[in-house]
């Protein structure tokens, strides 16, 4: 792609994954409301690329966009547990105005960060939590309604509908990811549904990559790695997208260490976590923590 790729919540932890690994591959405009520290930024960014403003302010979106060929489009709140002011305004209201700006632009290609929340509703007590076993055999491919959980996976279901409407009234092509659960180095830690859904970071920066070079028209696809427990297919990513996962759940233990002899996952080459590739830059104070308060659960 030759134009420059609009990434809105560059600083969190999904936005870091994909700067970790296609820092370099890219023109990068980044998006915030918080500012980004040196540290979370790649090289070659310059401040005239970097845009400090909230999604739901339709005219810094709007200059965001501008002559940007593409859209990773991660910004909002991804509280599983997150109030319906909040959905509103940051994953409904914020994705209708990113998505809009995108397609009056014109930008060829918008991927939004959808949720296996959308589809949490699956997850009957019948099913699990076989569901999240190797021997288990049932899959959700991308093709069925949405079934949210909570009101968070209704947001996402909407972005997934707004990506729809942009797709059909505009032309712009939309592939919703509906990402599992993303975490660095290991798989979630005793955890069996969030290993069945576990992304590691090399594989969120590939299969976003492809989301920036495949051809598609609208496509709802699920953001996992290779596991053997699973209930997503990666079907329609492999097809429609070239997605080719490196890593699965199964090489780890229950307990998240590494089983021998496999090729533990390298951060896509760097070996540390930051992009100070000069001593004056400041180490990060910690690795991209979610802005909102954590989800009551989570770990
Ligand atoms: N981390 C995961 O495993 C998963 C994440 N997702 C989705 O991926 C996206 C990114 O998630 P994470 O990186 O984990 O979250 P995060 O909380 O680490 O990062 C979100 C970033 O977006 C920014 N942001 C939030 N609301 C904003 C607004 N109104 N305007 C401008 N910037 C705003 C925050 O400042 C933050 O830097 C979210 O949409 C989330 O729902 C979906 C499934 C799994
Ligand atoms: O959408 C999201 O999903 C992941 C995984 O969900 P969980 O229920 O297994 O925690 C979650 O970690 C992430 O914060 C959220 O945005």
């Amino acid at each position: 792609m030759d134009e420059p790729v609009l990434l809105t919540g560059a600083g969190g932890r999904v936005g870091q994954a994909i700067l970790r690994g296609l820092g370099d591959d890219y023109d990068w405009r980044l998006l915030d409301r918080e500012p980004l520290p040196a540290a979370k930024v790649p090289d070659g960014v310059t401040d005239a690329d970097r845009y400090v403003a909230d999604i739901t302010d339709e005219r810094a979106v709007r200059e965001a966009v501008a002559d940007v060929g593409a859209v990773i489009h991660l910004a909002g709140d991804p509280r599983k547990t997150a109030p319906w002011d909040s959905v509103l305004r940051n994953n409904i209201d914020g994705t209708q105005v990113v998505m809009r700006a995108a397609a009056e632009a014109g930008v060829e290609k918008f991927a939004f960060a959808s949720s296996n929340h959308a589809v949490g509703g699956y997850e009957t007590e019948d099913r699990t939590p076989d569901l999240y076993r190797p021997e288990d055999d049932y899959r959700l491919d991308g093709e069925e309604l949405p079934r949210p959980g909570n009101l968070y996976g209704v947001s996402k279901a909407a972005g997934e509908s707004l990506g729809r409407f942009y797709h059909d009234e505009f032309d712009m092509s939309v592939v919703c990811v509906r990402i599992g659960n993303l975490t660095k180095d290991h798989p979630p830690r005793e955890y069996e549904r969030g290993q069945a859904m576990w992304l590691s970071h090399r594989d969120c920066a590939h299969l976003f990559d492809r989301c920036l070079r495949a051809e598609y028209g609208y496509e709802v696809v699920y953001g996992i790695s290779n596991n053997d427990r699973r209930y997503y297919s990666i079907e329609r990513a492999r097809e429609a997208l070239g997605y080719d996962p490196a890593d699965n759940s199964a090489d780890y233990t229950f307990e998240g260490k590494p089983k021998a002899d496999r090729d533990t996952e390298t951060n896509g080459g760097r070996d540390d976590d930051s992009f100070a590739s000069d001593a004056d830059r400041p180490a990060p104070e910690s690795p991209a923590e979610p802005n909102f308060p954590a989800d009551p659960d989570d770990a």
